[in-house]
């Protein structure tokens, strides 16, 4: 018999976000694990260690950040005009009214919708895609797993906000629990979300949170891993297969604001961290909030280069430096040769691949396999429950010769 799905939505059939939705999920976490088995089956030996993916104990409301955007309608039963709010229809732009959701975080989800609700009092406009007019485009809230914080942020076609004052008081006295509102100013006719100018309305402008013991500062912008559950699951994991004993120089290549590396250096839970840190990335935005992140944790053991991951490696390799453990955590379309061919010639004792795409992770491990490394574990952690996708971590190391 046809196992019964564990939950249902009611605009799951049109919604792109939670395509497994259906699939009871502890068949999900099956069907992830054999997805890596199948893609690293040549490339393990007798002595790699293939573990059990890690899955959530409650696969729900995971996502620390939700974005909605705001679209006006008329209503022909009602007669009426009227704000819908949501997600975007599966390869559209037609948004789906929607008051819950079961992946997003919850508290998040009911600020979007008193932010819809207190429009019309204060005369702000939603946005019309087709004759660029309007004011509000989307709302963004991201909510710190640890500290409670929240930040909201509206993304405005135009700067000026004459009701700004009123409304953000109407919105903070209705949901205590936010901490800052920024304005993002985003005038392009496009479909990226977020403008470059911003200006704070209330509080500080971000938030803080703590994953793996170190606190973190949070932007509108900052790259944060949006399911914090599962990212100290994988941190730690990752870290913990470093075996680092507190002498080590660490490499934490393509390193977003920092979060692995830094974490790595201090230690997990009072266990050995590195002597050293190296974060290359090349995003100089993040690089700047992994500068602010080490200095915020008083951790003066760490430098941050702002530069291509390959080009920096083959500088290293170049000048006839090392390092003893890297870190790597690319895009979905993984390394490059450039890159992996350097990190073989500096030769670290260790590598640890922490990857989005296996797919892409099994085609550099099979690199790095054929210039002098074997796997010595794998293991597959489920950081999008409903989704068909999972994250990997392999920890690699220089076979006997
Ligand atoms: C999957 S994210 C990992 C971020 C971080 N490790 C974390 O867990 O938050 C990949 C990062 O690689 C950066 N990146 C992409 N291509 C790069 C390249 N060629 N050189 C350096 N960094 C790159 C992106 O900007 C992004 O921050």
């Amino acid at each position: 018999m046809k196992k019964k799905p564990t939950y249902s939505c009611p605009i799951d059939n049109r919604c792109g976000g939670c395509s497994w939705l259906r699939v009871p999920y502890g068949q999900q976490l099956a069907r992830k694990q054999q997805h890596v088995d199948e893609l690293f089956a040549d490339l393990i030996d007798d002595g790699t260690q293939c573990l059990p993916i890690l899955g959530m104990k409650v696969p729900l409301h995971y996502r620390n950040k939700v974005v909605s955007p705001f679209v006006g309608i008329y209503d022909k039963r009602t007669r009426r005009r009227r704000i819908l709010c949501g997600m975007y229809e599966r390869g559209t732009h037609w948004v789906i009214d929607s008051s819950e959701c079961l992946i997003e975080n919850a508290q998040a989800k009911a600020i979007i919708l008193t932010i819809r609700d207190l429009m019309p009092k204060f005369r702000i406009e939603p946005y019309d895609e087709d004759r660029d007019e309007g004011f509000l485009r989307h709302a963004q809230v991201r909510v710190g797993h640890n500290s409670g914080e929240v930040m909201v942020t509206l993304v405005t076609r135009t700067e000026q906000f004459p009701t700004a004052k009123k409304f953000v008081r109407a919105l903070v006295s209705r949901h205590p629990e936010i901490t800052t509102v920024v304005q993002n100013v985003n005038s392009r006719k496009t479909n990226v979300i977020m403008g470059d100018k911003e200006r704070k309305l209330y509080g500080p402008g971000f938030i803080l949170d703590t994953l793996c013991g170190l606190s973190f500062r949070i932007s509108s912008t900052s790259f944060y891993q949006v399911n914090s559950t599962q990212t100290e699951v994988l941190y730690s994991t990752a870290i913990r297969m470093a075996k680092l004993t507190g002498t080590e120089t660490v490499m934490d290549a393509y390193c977003g604001t920092g979060t692995i590396g830094l974490v790595a250096v201090r230690g997990i839970n009072g266990e050995p961290g590195a002597a050293k840190l190296i974060g290359v990335e090349e995003r100089a935005d993040a690089v700047a909030d992994a500068r602010n992140n080490a200095r915020h944790n008083g951790i003066d053991n760490a430098e941050f280069v702002a530069a291509d991951a390959g080009a920096y490696m083959r500088e290293q390799a170049e000048q006839g430096r090392s390092v003893d453990v890297l870190f790597m955590d690319p895009p979905r379309a993984g390394s490059t040769p450039d890159f992996l061919k350097a990190a073989c010639s500096i030769s670290p004792k260790r590598i640890v691949y922490i990857s989005c795409n296996p797919t892409t992770q099994a085609r550099d491990a099979k690199y790095l396999i054929e210039h002098g490394y074997r796997i010595d574990v794998l293991q597959p952690v489920d950081m999008f429950p409903h989704t068909d996708h999972v994250e990997c971590v392999i920890s690699m190391s220089r076979s006997a010769l």
